[in-house]
């Protein structure tokens, strides 16, 4: 269904590749965890699904497609096997639920009559049966992601691709999230998901495709987060924070960061044990199927190093975007982050003093930086956690929502045949965006993470309905009654029989002679001919008299 041969992509003006010679396959109908830290190559690899991207070398197949033989007017067309879902929802904030279901199916040209059947079918797939009139901002996180996921899939796409979609998610929500996508793959459509919640990969048990500057170093079935991911995101975490204050503190111990740049987070994952858990034994070198979870000891040492090194890391950037005098805690937080023995008390000064200092200066600068104080405790007991950037959930653009939603590449110069106007649809909704941008929602600050339990105690999303209930038994009994074939007494068993049936038939039964002074409601067992009985609802439902 998916495959990539020997595939390398290096973005325009980049020295090092995004993907590095990536060869995998994926098979119809399977779900897909892609893991790894941020900056390794997820997003990148589900631009180059899309066709948003094209290799640099290489060969990518999709649905039996070679896409270097996909014409970019073809593009768009190509993309309606594909749905996409993204952390931060991209809803269109004008329109509501219905319409921004509906909106890409009225770009490529469906009926009229599919849209009013196929949105609220999908609505109702994903627990949104009778939302469709309320707008994105009256809604949950939770909701409006799963507005954003019937609209990817309201076209039957053979696959999904999710880029983090519960990042801007609280755990239970994001459980819910999961329970949905799962049911869709268990639909038959292929599902490729970008994370970093652990919890949530080591609950599924799915295929695991972990990647590290670019490269595949895992590609497991039916696997967990591993302790490579969470290695390399803490290692990467740390070095960012040491290349940070270095930028800052240019006279400094001469040992402290040495041999520390960014360098492939691989390698650095086998130097995890020497970085983030110097009391343990260094982690295995990552090998295909050979994760080892993590000691408990070292998922700690891990946490700490990447509360404290997130929390300098933002209280550097933060002053430097705010280009006012860096704080001095920060510096020295950051300093110290790159310290693994002085993690802990790092990620205190760091989390309640630092950002705060920062943040006097920059306020608005601040909130956009990620792991806030709140976020450095937060990860405190959670497993090695990355800090990707803040997740803001912005409103969605026209172009936005064609491209990602129905096929259109605004880069394209063609527009896929519509049943509407796309030109003037794309118009009035710019319109409409300009408006909306005051009262667009404000950015979120990332969630904490799921844990397993968390997905374990998940209530499903979906509520099948009982097997049985009071009303239903009752309704049941009512209509068997009514329907219950009548009894038939032949007239000559009959003493009281009376020749009023049509030569050669049977006379009508008793209860045929005194059901003809029953009301149709009482015929049909609707009422009971003693009239209401308690608690019955009382309104007629034919003629009484
Ligand atoms: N448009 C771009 N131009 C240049 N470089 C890019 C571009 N997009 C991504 N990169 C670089 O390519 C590499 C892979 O980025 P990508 O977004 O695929 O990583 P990711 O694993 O999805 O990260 P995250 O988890 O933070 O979303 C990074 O080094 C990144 O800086």
């Amino acid at each position: 269904m998916i495959r990539f041969d020997s595939v390398t992509m290096t973005y325009h003006g980049q020295s090092r590749p995004a993907l590095d010679d990536v060869t995998v396959e994926i098979l119809r109908g399977e779900f897909v965890f892609l893991v790894g830290a941020s900056g390794s190559g997820k997003s990148s690899f589900l631009r180059l699904i899309l066709k948003e991207e094209r290799p640099t070398t290489g060969q990518i197949h999709v649905l039996g497609q070679d896409l270097r033989r996909i014409s970019t007017r073809k593009v768009p067309y190509f993309r309606r096997n594909l749905g996409v879902v993204f952390q931060d929802f991209r809803l269109l904030p004008n329109k509501n639920v219905f319409d921004n279901v509906a909106f890409a199916l009225r770009v490529i040209g469906k009926s009229r009559g599919f849209i009013q059947t196929a949105v609220p079918e999908t609505l109702r797939l994903v627990g949104l049966d009778g939302k469709g009139k309320r707008l994105p901002h009256e809604l949950s996180g939770g909701e409006q992601q799963r507005v954003a996921i019937a609209r990817a899939i309201v076209n039957k796409p053979q696959i999904l691709l999710a880029d983090e979609p519960t990042g801007n998610l609280d755990p239970v929500t994001s459980a819910g999230i999961m329970t949905l996508l799962e049911r869709i793959n268990a639909g038959g459509t292929t599902v490729i998901m970008a994370t970093h919640e652990a919890g949530i990969v080591d609950q599924m048990q799915r295929r695991v495709i972990e990647l590290s500057a670019g490269e595949v170093v895992r590609d497991e079935r039916s696997a967990g987060y591993g302790i490579s991911a969470e290695a390399i995101a803490v290692e990467i975490e740390a070095t960012d924070a040491a290349a940070a204050a270095a930028s800052v503190v240019p006279t400094r111990e001469p040992g402290a960061t040495k041999g520390r740049g960014r360098r492939p987070a691989r390698k650095s994952a086998v130097r995890k044990g020497a970085t983030a858990a110097p009391a343990e034994a260094p982690a295995p070198a990552v090998e295909p199927a050979a994760a080892t979870p993590a000691t408990p000891a070292s998922e700690s040492a891990a946490a700490s190093t990447a509360a404290t090194a997130a929390a300098a890391a933002a209280a550097v950037a933060a002053a430097r975007k705010s280009k006012a005098p860096e704080p001095d805690a920060a510096k020295a937080a950051a300093t110290e982050a790159a310290e693994p023995d002085t993690a802990k008390a790092a990620a205190t000064e760091t989390a309640e003093s630092a950002p705060a200092k920062a943040a006097e200066s920059a306020p608005t600068k601040a909130a956009e930086i990620d792991a806030t104080p709140a976020e450095a405790k937060a990860a405190k007991p959670s497993r090695g956690r990355t800090t990707k950037k803040a997740p803001t959930a912005k409103p969605a653009t026209a172009e936005d929502v064609l491209q990602d939603a129905s096929g259109f590449d605004s880069a394209s110069p063609e527009i896929p045949a519509t049943g509407e106007d796309a030109d003037a649809v794309v118009a009035a909704l710019r319109s409409e965006e300009t408006a909306a941008a005051a009262s667009a929602p404000k950015a979120k600050r990332a969630a904490p993470k799921v844990t397993a339990e968390v997905m374990r105690d998940a209530p499903p999303l979906y509520v099948e309905p009982e097997a049985t209930d009071e009303v239903t038994d009752e309704a049941a009994a009512i209509t068997a009654a009514a329907t219950a074939p009548v009894e038939r007494i032949p007239a000559a068993g009959r003493d009281d029989a009376e020749p009023d049936g049509p030569p050669g038939r049977p006379a009508p039964p008793a209860s045929a002679k005194k059901s003809a002074n029953l009301t149709l409601a009482e015929r049909l067992g609707l009422r009971s001919p003693a009239g209401p009985r308690p608690g019955d609802d009382d309104q007629e439902v034919g003629p009484v008299k």
